[in-house]
């Protein structure tokens, strides 16, 4: 009897996250990237999901270990690993969610965009499998120089004729989860009960948290502190750079907010009411044609992209000067998926 109890309240718990074990579809999760540094812990985080029914790895090297090595978890999720461009089509077969970590990462004294040379032919390549044999698929792009690669993703997809908007997706959920943690630490309030809106896009200054919209609201900061844990956001990236002097980009907050992120999503395609996450997206909020903000997840994708709300005075000057870069990062995008 007391069992049952608990077995039946549990359940309850499980339903009202969005985890209810018998009224979820089957979902095909396809990361590509998987043997890399974010693709691994990735690959562990969507093995723990009990939304995903099937999780497909696929990257150039390395698959046949990782998949062998995270399918012995003990949760439902079966596991395949796919390797070279052979294996591309059956890895993304079906899938309605793909997460793209594959590319290479920054070192010390690189911007994210000095990557776009080799991560833009990747990301064009890979988004034209995409468009081949998922063209309904979610996708989520963790590739950088993120301003930069959403734009050619989406153009690859209207080249093939399977653009949706609301399916296409830059994760900036990784600028959230920063602003969450050093917010926190500085306001001194418990982190679970946090919330920042992070808008503009993923590169430096176009990287603008809202803490004049965080919540708990804090009395305890000052003009000084909002202009430092605003940079600190900006350059959090590059803080993780500088620690690993040369052996990459942060991979392990980066798995943990791209789980984040696609569980959004997996929610929102089920059904699940109310999933609201940044994330940068094709967008009329400014007159950028992509622009991250909350976005609302539902069974298409995007069901609504929510405006900016009250800036405070400093925020409304980080708008206006993200706006010029995150411009030219999107047309080079755009270009580059035009010409090559
Ligand atoms: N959006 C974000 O917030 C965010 C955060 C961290 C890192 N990143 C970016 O994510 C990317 C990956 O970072 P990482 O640290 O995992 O790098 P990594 O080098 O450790 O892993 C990248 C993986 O991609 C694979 N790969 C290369 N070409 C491929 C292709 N054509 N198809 C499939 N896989 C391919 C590689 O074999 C490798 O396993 C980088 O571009 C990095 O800048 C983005
Ligand atoms: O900083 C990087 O190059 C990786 C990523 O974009 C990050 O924000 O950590």
């Amino acid at each position: 009897m007391r069992s049952s109890l608990l077995k039946s309240t549990s359940e309850l718990l499980r339903r009202s996250r969005g985890y209810s074990s018998s009224a979820n579809p089957e979902r095909k999760v396809a990361i590509l990237g998987a043997a890399g540094g974010i693709g691994q812990p990735l690959s562990l985080l969507m093995k723990l999901n009990p939304l995903v029914s099937s999780l497909s790895l696929y990257d150039i090297a390395g698959t046949v270990g990782v998949a062998a090595d995270v399918s012995h978890i003990n949760t439902p999720a079966l596991v395949k690993g796919f390797m070279g461009d052979d294996q591309l089509g059956e890895a993304l077969e079906g899938s309605d969610v793909v997460i793209i970590p594959a590319g290479v990462p920054r070192k010390p004294g690189m911007t994210r965009d000095d990557l776009f040379n080799i991560n833009a032919g990747i990301v064009k390549a890979l988004s034209t499998a995409i468009a081949k044999h998922c063209p309904n698929a979610l996708v989520n792009m963790i590739s950088n120089p993120v301003n930069s690669t959403v734009p050619i993703a989406a153009e690859v997809f209207k080249k093939a004729g399977t653009y949706d908007e609301k399916k296409l997706f830059g994760v900036t959920t990784l600028d959230v989860v920063r602003a969450k943690t050093f917010y926190a630490g500085k306001a001194g309030v418990p982190v679970k009960d946090v919330n920042v809106p992070v808008v503009g896009g993923h590169a430096g200054i176009t990287i603008l948290p809202l803490f004049s919209q965080a919540t708990p609201a804090s009395n305890s900061l000052s003009q000084e502190d909002i202009v430092a844990l605003t940079k600190r956001t900006q350059d959090g990236g590059t803080e993780v750079v500088e620690a690993k002097a040369g052996k990459g980009s942060a991979t392990l907050s980066m798995a943990y907010a791209g789980a984040v992120f696609a569980d959004a999503c997996l929610k929102g395609l089920n059904g699940v009411p109310d999933i609201v996450e940044c994330s940068f997206v094709q967008s009329t909020v400014t007159e950028l044609p992509f622009f991250a903000s909350k976005v609302r997840l539902g069974k298409n994708g995007v069901e609504e992209v929510f405006g900016l709300g009250e800036l405070s005075d400093f925020e409304k000057k980080g708008l206006e000067n993200l706006k010029g870069e995150l411009k030219a990062s999107i047309e080079k995008g755009i270009k580059f998926a035009h010409g090559n």
